[in-house]
């Protein structure tokens, strides 16, 4: 380890983020009573700019209205680049209720977009006298975006959790494809007459994941968008899940259960890491540093690889 040690995440649970358009007021009530962790309402890419100012209203009204449960409450601001980004802060920090956690800011390119919203946030939060401090979630969905990751992810104490926006990603980047998230045909190897299918959202997943966990921010798998199929939507957030991602966003409610089920550790995987934890106990009471468990090799490593699992299991339980 670094003299710098890495900072914790958040501890709460972060499996499943649902999306629903501001614009759908009908739809927070079913939000609300739904098994995901976050609640994302939406002002940005799902709200049609005719619709923006009643998104707005909808969202704050049900700040005061509707029982969000233990919910994380976070409303999607719209990009910096638009007219409206500025009126949602300022009529979220001063007409929303306490019960506001977050705001998550899309599109984020380099550390002084966060800059700008943290200094108009802060200012709002001490003239309104608001007592509970908002957290941030940033959406890395453009090529600046990915190469800024690591500076972004260091930019406020405000911020919580940084999520792959893969369909604005995907544009940014000029890759050949409609698909958000998921298998791409075209991104194969070719080896003895057979394809092999890679996987184009790994590094940019990887990076994330990277920066946020250096800076103790919670790196988050975005959207996928065929909500038809399940089994595609359980292997990406496998691949997530495996990379080190907590959790990832559901636009239908049909994901939710998906999202839960892949990042809640499996009775298996708990009853592994626990029997990891014992024989390195063991280990250690004999002065030694490394064993044998299952026929392979465990070591004071394996210790905190256990730990990730068990404490994510402790975490969401508890
Ligand atoms: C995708 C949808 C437009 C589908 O809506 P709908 O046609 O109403 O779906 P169903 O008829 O299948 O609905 C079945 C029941 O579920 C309820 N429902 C639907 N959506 C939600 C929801 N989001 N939360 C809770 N409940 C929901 C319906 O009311 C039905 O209920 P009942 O009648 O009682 O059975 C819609 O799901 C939707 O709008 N999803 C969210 C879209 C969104 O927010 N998109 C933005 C995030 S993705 C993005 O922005 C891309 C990203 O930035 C990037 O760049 O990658
Ligand atoms: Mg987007």
């Amino acid at each position: 380890m670094s003299f710098r040690l890495q900072p914790a995440t958040p501890a709460r649970p972060n499996r499943c983020q649902l999306f629903g358009p501001g614009s759908r007021p009908a739809l927070f009530e079913k939000m609300a009573a739904s098994a995901a962790d976050v609640i994302n309402l939406d002002l940005e890419d799902s709200v049609a700019p005719s619709d923006k100012d009643t998104a707005r209203e909808n969202v704050i009204k049900a700040t005061h209205e509707v029982d969000w449960g233990n919910k994380y409450l976070s409303v999607r601001i719209n990009g910096l680049d638009t007219p409206y980004w500025y009126r949602d802060v300022v009529d979220l920090l001063e007409k929303s209720s306490e019960r506001l956690d977050q705001i998550m800011i899309p599109k984020v390119g380099c550390a002084a977009d966060i800059y700008a919203v943290d200094a108009l946030v802060t200012s709002i939060e001490a003239a309104k006298g608001r007592s509970k401090k908002i957290s941030f979630e940033v959406i890395i969905e453009s090529a600046a975006g990915i190469a800024h990751a690591e500076e972004i992810a260091a930019s406020s104490p405000r911020l919580q959790a940084m999520s792959l926006g893969a369909a604005d990603f995907a544009a940014s980047m000029g890759m050949q494809t409609t698909g958000i998230g998921g298998t791409q045909d075209n991104y194969y190897m070719l080896q003895g007459g057979n394809q092999y299918w890679s996987d184009p959202w790994h590094w940019a997943q990887a990076k994330i994941v990277a920066a946020a966990r250096t800076y103790g921010v919670l790196p988050v798998d975005g959207p996928f968008g065929d909500f038809s199929d399940d089994e595609g939507f359980r292997a990406q957030a496998r691949r997530s899940a495996v990379l080190g991602m907590a959790g990832k966003w559901a636009i239908h409610p049909k994901q939710i259960a998906l999202a839960n089920e892949v990042f809640t550790p499996s009775e298996e995987q708990v009853t592994e890491a626990r029997e990891i934890l014992e024989a390195m106990e063991t280990a250690k009471a004999n002065g030694e540093g490394a064993t044998v468990y299952k026929g392979r090799l465990v070591d004071i490593a394996s210790i905190k690889q256990a730990e990730v699992i068990v404490k994510q299991f402790e975490m969401i339980n508890s």
